[in-house]
This record gives C-alpha cells, structure tokens and sequence, in this order.
C-alpha cells in the first residue's frame, strides 16, 4: 500500500532522542531552548516558544490576545477541526467565512462582509502549506481594529513575498503531528516579535509559574516559585524537541524533495480537463504539505468512487480539507449557515499520497493509477 504520507525520520532523530534520555533531563529544558533558537533563527522571528501541539499553540494565542467569552474570531470552516476548536476553548464562538475555490485560503471579501460588533480577531489558516495573502488580513484587522492569529499548522518552511511564514503577525501557530513537513510526534511553536505576548505564553504553557523548574535547578540559592494566573500544562519534552532540532537541519532539504514530486504531479496531470490542480500564485511558495486534487463536474467518477479505486489499487488518498461547521460536534454553530464554495471544495477533492523520500515506482504508480481510472 503507498501510504498517504510517513514523516521523515532517520538515525539522526533515533540517536539524538536516545543522547537526550541519557542527559537524564526530558521534559522542557536545554533542549528545548535549543530547538526553539534554531526555530526563531530559521523563521526570522524574534521569539519562538515550543508547545505540545498547534491546538495548545492555538489556545494560548487566543488566551494572550484576551479573546473570551461574547467575542466573536472569523476563521474558514474548511479546515482541521482543532482551528475552530481553539476558539471555543476560550468561550468564544467562531463565525466561518468561505475560502477561495482554488487556493482552499479563507476569502478577504466574506471575511469583511462577517465582521461585527463583536469580532475580536482573525484566525487565517495557512492550509495544507499554501501561503494566504497575509498582507490583505493585516490590512484589514489594522482597518477594523482586531487581533491577527495565524494557523500555519501546516505550512513550515512554506513563504510569502519572499519571507518565511512566522514573521507576518504576532502570532504565529505551528504544527509537528506526524501528518506535516516536520514532525516531533505531536508538537508545537509559536513565534512573536511581541515580548509582551513570549513572556505570557512562557508562563500560561507551565501552570503560570513564575521561576520555572529549570531556573531553580541551576540556582545556588533556595527559590519557591508563585503561580501567578491560571495555566496549563502545554509542555513540549526534550526528547521530542531533539528530534525537532535534526528535523529542522534537514527541513528545507525535504520541502525541495516535497515540490519535485508535486511538480511531477503537475506535469503528468496538467492536461487532464476533468481535474484542477493546486496553484501557486506569484510570490507565494508552498511546502506541499499535502497535494489535493479537485474533482470538475466533467470528471467520469464520483470523489468516492475514485478514492476507493485507488485503495482497491494499493494507493491511500485522503478526503478533501474537512469542513467545521458539517460536524456533529458544531451542530449549534451551524444554523443557517450556507458555505456553498467551502462545502464543495471539501466534498470534490482528494488528497494523494506525497512523502519524502517517495521511490520513483510510487509516484508513476500513483500517476498511471490515476490516469488510468480517470480514462486518460
Ligand atoms: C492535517 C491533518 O491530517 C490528518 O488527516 P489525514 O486524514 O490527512 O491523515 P491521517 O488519516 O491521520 O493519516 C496520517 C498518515 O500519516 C502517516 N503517519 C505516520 N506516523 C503517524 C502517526 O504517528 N500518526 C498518524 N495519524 N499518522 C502517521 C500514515 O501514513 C498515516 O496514514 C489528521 O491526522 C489530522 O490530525 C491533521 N490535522
Ligand atoms: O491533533 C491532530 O491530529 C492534528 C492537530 C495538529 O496538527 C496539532 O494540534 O498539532
């Protein structure tokens, strides 16, 4: 079976995980530090503050922008559930806007017609590893006064305009689960240019404590730390964060391997008429989390049909980006809500299998697959 996706991990992360146990420190310490400059300095941002997972990175970023309760955070309902969720964790209730039909980003003009009195903030998903247009948001949240949050859950290593994704906002959420370019097991970051918001995301990740475990343990003097406000434990280990440093020397490696094999897909697909295929607009460069292929209405099978053609061929794909508001779990979010351009780009699309290193026999395999059932 040709897997949908298989994080690369080698020796490297093997060897560096068994030195950390051996350290005798594994949860967050040197090695998170370590992991966390190395994320700064790749991205570009002042500060980057490690997390167990994106939906934790999520919550506090809601947290520190002192989102709550009555507030309202725009955000695409196409998306993994854990964007909207963060939301709600803070009490406050998310309002899907529609996303472009081709870049599967949310749409700037509905955002703008969903704006209330009560919106607080704009929660803009970077999906599957494809920029959005962060300059028109920031233009926009700076217009109507709200709080910016990026969801790059998927787009490490991914750019806009020339710079790296995580230095256009001041808050800027990472994922590391196994489903991404670089992985830790599950795993987060945050990055801010904001001391303000490094400084309160230090305390809310470790139960707001106030001299951290690893101050005291190097301190020559008898310390008792304060838990200044209510927080939470969103710790990454170091036995995670070394892998996360060998992953990061090898990312842009992997992204450069990641966008062969969609540029393969692109050229074996591009003059089939009865699919549309990723694109990747001027000034923005993707790392291709995932590769989704958008199924025409002159297309010969059904999304279905032709996902379980290709299980039934030893290929995996996945269903398009889910959409929120279709789920048992937003029932009450979704009265009378009409996402008509979201829903369908969620239910024609199908994610095909891209990992690094992907043997050549596997990308023809999943091309001539393809093809095949296609009829072309
Ligand atoms: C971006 C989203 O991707 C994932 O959805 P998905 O439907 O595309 O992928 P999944 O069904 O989770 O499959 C992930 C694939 O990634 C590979 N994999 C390799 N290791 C793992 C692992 O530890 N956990 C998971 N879930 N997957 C792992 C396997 O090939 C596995 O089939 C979900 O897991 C979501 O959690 C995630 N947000
Ligand atoms: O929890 C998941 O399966 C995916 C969400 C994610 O990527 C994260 O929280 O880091």
């Amino acid at each position: 079976m040709i897997p949908i996706a298989k994080p690369y991990l080698t020796q490297d992360e093997a060897q560096a995980t068994y030195d950390t146990i051996l350290t005798g420190w594994i949860t967050q310490g040197p090695k998170v530090q370590e992991f966390e400059e190395k994320f700064a300095a790749y991205t570009g941002a002042k500060y980057a503050i490690a997390l167990s997972n994106c939906t934790t990175a999520l919550h506090l970023s809601m947290i520190v922008s002192g989102i709550g309760p009555g507030d309202e955070v725009i955000c695409p309902s196409m998306s993994y559930i854990a964007t909207a969720n963060a939301i709600r964790y803070v009490g406050a209730k998310p309002v899907f806007a529609e996303v472009d039909p081709c870049t599967y980003n949310i749409d700037l003009a509905d955002v703008e017609k969903k704006i209330t009195p009560k919106t607080k903030a704009i929660l803009v998903v970077h999906q599957i590893g494809m920029p959005a247009d962060i300059n028109a948001f920031k233009k926009l949240c700076n217009t109507h006064n709200l709080k910016l949050i990026e969801d790059a859950a998927c787009a490490v290593g991914s750019s806009y305009k020339g710079e790296k994704i995580g230095t256009h906002s001041d808050l800027v959420c990472f994922s590391f689960h196994p489903r991404k370019v670089m992985s830790t097991g599950d795993g987060g970051m945050i990055t801010t240019s904001k001391e303000e918001y490094y400084t309160r995301l230090k305390l809310l990740r470790q139960h707001g404590m106030s001299v951290n475990d690893r101050t005291r343990h190097l301190s020559s003097k008898v310390v008792f730390e304060d838990h200044v406000e209510l927080g939470y434990n969103y710790r990454l280990t170091d036995i995670q964060a070394a892998v996360g440093i060998k992953q990061l020397e090898k990312l842009d490696w992997i992204i450069a391997e990641r966008r062969k094999i969609a540029l393969r897909y692109h050229q074996a697909f591009q003059q089939i008429d009865c699919i549309r295929l990723p694109v990747e607009q001027e000034g923005y460069f993707s790392n291709y989390q995932s590769y989704s292929v958008y199924l025409k209405e002159n297309c010969p099978i059904s999304r279905n049909e032709l996902m379980q053609k290709l299980l039934d061929a030893g290929v995996s794909t996945r269903r398009g980006i889910m959409t929120t508001h279709r789920e048992t779990a937003y029932a009450e979010y979704s009265k009378g809500i009409k996402l008509p351009v979201s829903e369908d780009a969620s239910d024609r699309s199908i994610i095909i299998p891209l990992y690094v290193p992907m043997p050549e026999e596997e990308i023809s395999e999943v091309i001539n697959k393809i093809k095949e059932i296609l009829g072309r």
